[in-house]
């Protein structure tokens, strides 16, 4: 099933990937970040270009997730048969300024394959995990306050849909809801796809890969969060409250952004689902993988009125129902903060592994 059709350029704004039917009826939805002086200090810092300095470099070493690089915007695929893009917002920005559809589409139309693919070698994969190293030095012994904070995340893993609480109508948080197994899995499964075809990308590059479709244990993993929230919700409020409950829904998008530390994203809504699914107020479901995340929800694109909730590993956060054109971004990103047992059983790289859900 074919939702979405590919655009062709990757460094358009999100909002710019519209279904084949849409393509030139020109109609946009707000684009995730979009500059607004209320928000300005959430605006992204420039970037190196640390895709391109591994290629040249020949190997994809540390350098791509490198501490020091000043990459401000999540890196980003799409799962499904759904348009895929590294959303570089600092290019995203600019490209509302100038962006000419029409052109970028004919563009499109015109480039043969053999550019496709001359344009994607000169842009090497993102790689969210680093190569596992072959070298016996013993690993250091983290301090304390690291085994306390992991032993106090593991305790809250063993108390599973206790620890589920509601931040508004149809706005559910489960803290360590994934179990550190599943994020494993998770974070391989999205390296695996990310280098793949159709995986990571750099911005303002493009191809006609077919991005991979959702893992059948995502889709069950997403359905099963929701049943859980809802049961929860219906134990809390009693049956008289069906209104509070979150609509299901079986996703068939599913966005991954990968937050280096400097990552942010600017307040948003997630509007570029059909208009069908939006009124039915079907969710969004997103999961937290590794470094912690300062997220920001409100009711308005400012800033100084909205809520905020740390999202650490694990943390399933679910908004639909009345809730699901919430404002919502990330401010930063908490070093150091990943499970170590997911870091040693992945070396993922540090950062932030973000799968948000959606039906459209
Ligand atoms: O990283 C997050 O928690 C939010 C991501 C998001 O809002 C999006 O991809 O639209
Ligand atoms: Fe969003």
């Amino acid at each position: 099933m074919s939702r979405f059709y590919r655009q062709g350029n990757r460094s358009a704004p999100r909002s710019e990937w519209k279904p084949k039917s849409k393509i030139d009826d020109g109609s946009s939805n707000t684009a995730p970040g979009k500059p607004d002086s209320k928000i300005k200090h959430m605006d992204p810092d420039p970037r190196t270009d640390c895709l391109l300095k591994t290629k040249i470099e020949g190997s994809l070493d540390s350098t791509s997730c490198s501490k020091n690089d000043k990459s401000s915007v999540p890196e980003e695929f799409i799962f499904d048969d759904v348009a895929f893009d590294v959303n570089n917002l600092k290019q995203t920005l600019s490209a509302l300024d100038d962006y000419d559809s029409s052109k970028k589409v004919n563009q499109f139309g015109d480039k043969s394959q053999k550019d496709d693919d001359n344009e994607r070698s000169k842009h090497p994969v993102f790689d969210i995990c680093r190569p596992k190293s072959s070298s016996s030095v013993p690993k250091l012994k983290p301090p304390l306050h690291v085994m306390n904070r992991e032993k106090r995340n593991q305790s809250k893993q063993s108390m599973k849909g206790e620890n589920i609480k509601i931040l508004g109508p149809g706005m559910v948080l489960m803290k360590g809801y994934i179990s550190t197994d599943d994020q494993i899995s998770i974070v391989k499964t999205c390296r695996d796809f990310g280098i793949g075809d159709g995986g990571f990308y750099q911005p303002g590059s493009y191809d006609n890969s077919k991005p991979p479709g959702i893992p059948e244990k995502f889709s069950d993993m997403v359905k099963k969060a929701i049943q859980d929230s809802n049961e929860f919700i219906r134990g809390r409020s009693g049956s008289s409250n069906e209104g509070k409950v979150v609509p299901s829904m079986s996703p068939d998008i599913c966005i991954v952004n990968f937050y280096k530390e400097s990552g942010r994203l600017g307040l948003h809504q997630d509007k570029d689902e059909s208009e069908k699914s939006l009124k039915k107020g079907l969710p969004v479901v997103s999961f937290s993988i590794g470094d912690s995340a300062e997220f920001l929800y409100g009711e308005t694109r400012a800033v100084d009125e909205a809520d905020k909730v740390t999202l650490e590993s694990g943390d399933v956060l679910i908004f639909g129902g009345k809730s699901r054109l919430i404002y919502h971004g990330v401010t930063s990103i908490r070093p150091e903060t990943a499970p170590r047992s997911l870091i040693e059983a992945t070396n993922m790289c540090p950062g932030r592994l973000n799968l948000t859900f959606r039906m459209y």
